[in-house]
C-alpha cells in the first residue's frame, strides 16, 4: 500500500481522490491548504509518501512553491502531480521544469488520472536541479492535449543542457517552442543567437556562424534539414564537441510529412530530446484561443460563431502563422467590430468551392445550388468528425437540434458518414 498526500482547497474534489485512492488500495492523506501540506510533510518521515497530488492554485499560495519546496527540501524524491482548472502553458511549463512527474487539468479523467499516480507510485523520478523562474512568460497558446505534451517536453527540456530538435510543419510555431526552452532554462540571462541557415548555406558560412556563438547562451539553428548534406555533417561532428553554448535545431517538415530530412549522423547528434509541434489541423481545439490571441491588437473585437466555425474547419496548410494572418486581413475587412463568416476568404467561408470544381453548382437555380451545398457541407462536416453530431454540429457552428433537423431535411440522417454525398433533392 502506497501513500498519496491530496492537497486540494476544494472538499469535494479532496473527498472523490481520496475515495478514488483507496479504491485501488492506497491510502490518503488530504490537506485543504499549503500550510496544512507543509505540516503534513514536516511531520512525516522522507519516505512517508510515495507520491503528491497537488493543486496549482490554492487559496493561500501556488502548489508551484510547494513543488519547488519540495525538490530542494529531503522530499526532493516524491512524485509531485500537479493540477489546475486553468489551460495554462505557462504554469505547465514551469512546473514540468521545476521537477513535477505529471501535469493534469481538471476536470480530472479519473481512470487517467490513476494510471498516472499508479505510475508515479512505481517510478520514483531522480532529483532535478531547481532553476530561477525566469520573468518572461511565453506567448504560446493552447489547450489542447497535443500542445499541453508540448508544454510538458519544453519544460524538461528546459532543465536540461542536451541539444533539442525542434520538428514541425512551417508556422507550427517551432521558433516560439525554441525561445520558449530558452527563456525557462537558466541560460535564459544570455543571448539566444539564431542562425537561419538553408540549401545555399555552404561550410565557411557555417563554420563562421558557429565560431560567432556566444559562450553560455543558446544557439538556434534554423532550417536544419535544408542543409546541403556535407554541410549537416559537419554540423554532426559539431554538435559531437563539448561547447559553451546550447544547441535548440529547428527542421521543418514538409505538409503531411512525419520525417525530417537530416542525415543520421546530423539527427542522432540532435534529436537527443525531440520535440514535435503538431500541425494546427491536429489540435483545432486551440483555434478559438489562436483567434482571440491574433484578434488582440486589431480593431476587430470579436468574431461571429459562423465565422469561428470556418476557421475552426479549414485545414490550414500554414499553420498557425496562416491563421493570424488570416484574423488580421479579417480585420482590416470588417465592418463593424466582428468578423463574420463574409469577411473571410471564400474558400473558408465556403470549403466546397475550394475543394471541389465550382461545376456542380453552376447552372443550378440559386436555391437548389444553395441546398446542394449545405447538403455537402453536412456530409463533409460529419465525414471529418468520423460520424460524431456533436463534433460536426461544433464544426458547422450550429447547435445540435438544428443539425438533425438539417440531417432529417435532406436524407442523411440514416447514412454512414462514408456514403452521404450524390444530388440534393430536387
Ligand atoms: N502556440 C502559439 N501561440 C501563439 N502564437 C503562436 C503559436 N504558435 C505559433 N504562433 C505564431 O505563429 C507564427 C509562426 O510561428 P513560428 O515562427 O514559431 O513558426 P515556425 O514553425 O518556426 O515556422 P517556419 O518553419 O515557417 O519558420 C508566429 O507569429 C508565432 O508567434
Amino acid at each position: 500500500m502506497s501513500t498519496i498526500l491530496i492537497v486540494d482547497d476544494e472538499k469535494g474534489i479532496r473527498d472523490g481522490l481520496a475515495t478514488a485512492v483507496a479504491r485501488v488500495g492506497h491510502r490518503a492523506v488530504t490537506a485543504p491548504s499549503l500550510a496544512e501540506a507543509r505540516a503534513r510533510l514536516l511531520e512525516a518521515g522522507a519516505g512517508t509518501f510515495d507520491c503528491a497530488l497537488v493543486d496549482i492554485r490554492l487559496k493561500d499560495g501556488s502548489g508551484l512553491d510547494l513543488l519547488r519546496e519540495l525538490q530542494a527540501g529531503r522530499h526532493r524524491d516524491l512524485p509531485v502531480i500537479m493540477a489546475t482548472a486553468y489551460d495554462d502553458s505557462e504554469r505547465t511549463i514551469e512546473a514540468m521544469r521545476d521537477g513535477a512527474f505529471d501535469y493534469l487539468t481538471k476536470p480530472f479523467d479519473l481512470p487517467r488520472l490513476m494510471a498516472t499516480v499508479e505510475r508515479a507510485v512505481k517510478q520514483r523520478r531522480a532529483s532535478e536541479t531547481t532553476i530561477e523562474a525566469s520573468a518572461e512568460s511565453p506567448p504560446l497558446v493552447g489547450r489542447s492535449a497535443a500542445m499541453h505534451a508540448v508544454w510538458k517536453r519544453i519544460g524538461r527540456s528546459a532543465g536540461s543542457d542536451a541539444p533539442v530538435l525542434v520538428k514541425g510543419e512551417g508556422g507550427a510555431g517551432k521558433k516560439l517552442v525554441a525561445r520558449a526552452i530558452h527563456d525557462y532554462s537558466r541560460r535564459a540571462s544570455a543571448p539566444l543567437t539564431n542562425v537561419r541557415v538553408d540549401a545555399s548555406t555552404d561550410l565557411p558560412e557555417l563554420r563562421a556562424a558557429l565560431a560567432a556563438a556566444p559562450s553560455g547562451g543558446t544557439l538556434l539553428i534554423d532550417g536544419a534539414g535544408d542543409l546541403p548534406p556535407a554541410v549537416q555533417s559537419h554540423l554532426g561532428s559539431w554538435v559531437a564537441e563539448e561547447h559553451p553554448v546550447r544547441v535548440i535545431a529547428l527542421a521543418r517538415l514538409a505538409h503531411g510529412a512525419a520525417e525530417v530530412p537530416l542525415l543520421p549522423e546530423l539527427y542522432y547528434q540532435l534529436a537527443v530530446i525531440e520535440i514535435s509541434v503538431p500541425p494546427l489541423r491536429e489540435r483545432r481545439s486551440d483555434i478559438p484561443l489562436l483567434v482571440s490571441r491574433a484578434l488582440s491588437g486589431t480593431r476587430a473585437r470579436a468574431i461571429s460563431e459562423e465565422a469561428m466555425a470556418a476557421l475552426v474547419r479549414h485545414d490550414w496548410p500554414g499553420n498557425v502563422r496562416e491563421l493570424f494572418l488570416c484574423i488580421r486581413r479579417a480585420a482590416e475587412m470588417c465592418r463593424g467590430e466582428v468578423i463574420d463568416a463574409d469577411d473571410l476568404p471564400p474558400e473558408l467561408a465556403m470549403p466546397g468551392l475550394a475543394s471541389e470544381p465550382a461545376d456542380p453548382y453552376l447552372g443550378l437555380p440559386l436555391r437548389e445550388a444553395l441546398a446542394r451545398l449545405e447538403r455537402d457541407l453536412l456530409s463533409a462536416a460529419l465525414r471529418r468528425a468520423d460520424g460524431n453530431r456533436t463534433v460536426a454540429a461544433r464544426l458547422l457552428g450550429i447547435p445540435r437540434p438544428q443539425l438533425y433537423t438539417k440531417l432529417e431535411e435532406h436524407g442523411l440522417s440514416e447514412r454512414k458518414p462514408g456514403s452521404a454525398g450524390g444530388k440534393a433533392p430536387g
